[in-house]
């Protein structure tokens, strides 16, 4: 229903601030597309993406538009949230999309949200490390995430941010500080390297990468990348120079995109793809779907670490079920011994973080 106080200018501009807060001051044409007759938008999820106007939050804005399962969404960032927002909204989904701009607009941004997606945070620079964004991006996840706590402490979040071996720690710490901690809605987001994996595989067997499914487990970063070569489907073999040159590309592959941008930045783009695929099984889960299975870095008690990336099993409440590792190889158990030693550091840093 309209607002039927006012002048018919008064009610537009209320529906207009509502629907988008940018909209609120400077727009200039008399009729202002909120006032429109429609309220717009079919029965569906709410979902936000916090880093909306970054490299990766641009394309994901645009690809969750385009999901049918979103009815709202919301696009927030410190930066450039306007102009983002009034682009994607032109596009004729029946999403609708509000932007949100700076922390005073954090708690609009989040609050009745169903899924809140978060690539907020610097991305790297060639010669760095993952880890070497952990002083930025700590406490950029630390802040988004008391906002999540605040604001929507159901919701179910996607992590993107990095150290993602670290964030996700961080984010969960910052929950069970607030006492909304819920460990099957805290998903941290590694399908690019399952993404990856299918591509690089699909290229040395010859086969199109759609038909390939390469597990991806242990963490993102390095040598914490662990591809279950002995695992792929459709079932397949390797010799031992394909095993040594797939794993050491996929475990490499965001410092592959980093130095071939050469400064100017990190995956952005194939992250983004990866983030919609990864953010569409879990609406697909929410809405009863079955049978959903996604790599992701959640919390775990499939090995002796509080977290661990492997196969889930994705349902209405998020993670509802991790998956076990499977038989390893030899090649595979070595992989696994190293990647444990280095996520156990970065765990532990993340918690230290927030306990210091
Ligand atoms: N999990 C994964 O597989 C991947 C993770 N990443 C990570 O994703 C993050 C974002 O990467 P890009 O989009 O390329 O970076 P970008 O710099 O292009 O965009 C980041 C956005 O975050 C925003 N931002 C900064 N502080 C914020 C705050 N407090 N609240 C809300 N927004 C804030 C910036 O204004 C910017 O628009 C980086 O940490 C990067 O390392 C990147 C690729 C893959
Ligand atoms: O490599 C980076 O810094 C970004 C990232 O996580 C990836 O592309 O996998």
């Amino acid at each position: 229903m309209l607002p039927d106080a006012g002048s018919p200018a008064d009610r537009i501009a209320r529906i207009a601030a509502h629907l988008n807060p940018q909209m609120e001051e400077g727009a200039s044409s008399a009729l202002r597309p909120a006032a429109c007759r429609g309220k717009g938008g079919a029965p569906g999820f709410k979902v936000a993406i916090l880093g909306a106007a970054g490299g990766i939050g641009q394309p994901l804005s645009m690809l969750m538009k385009m999901n049918p399962l979103v009815s709202v969404l919301h696009l927030y960032d410190v930066v450039n949230t306007p102009g983002v927002t009034a682009d994607i909204s032109h596009m004729d989904t029946s999403t609708v999309v509000r932007g949100f701009l700076g922390p005073q607009q954090l708690d609009a941004a989040l609050t009745g949200m169903d899924l809140v997606i978060i690539p907020a945070g610097l991305p790297r620079k060639p010669g760095m490390t993952r880890d070497d964004l952990f002083n930025k991006n700590a406490g950029i996840v630390r802040v988004l995430c008391e906002g999540v706590a605040r604001c929507c402490p159901d919701t179910i979040v996607n992590l993107i941010s990095n150290p993602v071996n670290s964030t996700v720690p961080i984010a969960a710490e910052v929950f069970k500080k607030a006492g909304t901690y819920n460990p099957k809605r805290l998903l941290g987001v590694t399908t690019l390297d399952v993404v990856r994996a299918n591509t690089f595989v699909a290229e040395v067997l010859g086969v199109d990468p759609r038909d390939v499914s390469v597990p991806v487990v242990g963490g993102h970063a390095g040598v914490t990348i662990l591809p279950l070569l002995s695992q792929v489907t459709p079932p397949c073999s390797f010799t031992l120079d394909e095993i040594k040159y797939l794993t050491n590309r996929i475990q490499n592959g965001g410092t592959e995109v980093v130095e071939a941008k050469a400064g100017a930045g990190s995956a952005t783009l194939s992250m983004a793809f990866a983030a919609a695929k990864f953010g569409d099984a879990c609406l697909r889960a929410m809405k009863g779907e079955a049978g959903i299975v996604e790599c992701s870095y959640v919390a775990s008690q499939v090995t002796e670490l509080p977290f661990f990336a492997t196969k889930v099993r994705l349902g209405r409440g998020g993670a509802e079920e991790i998956l076990p590792l499977g038989p390893l190889n030899d090649f595979e158990r070595m992989g696994l011994e190293m990647a444990k030693k280095e996520l156990n550091e970065s765990i532990q840093k993340g918690i230290a973080f927030m306990n210091k």
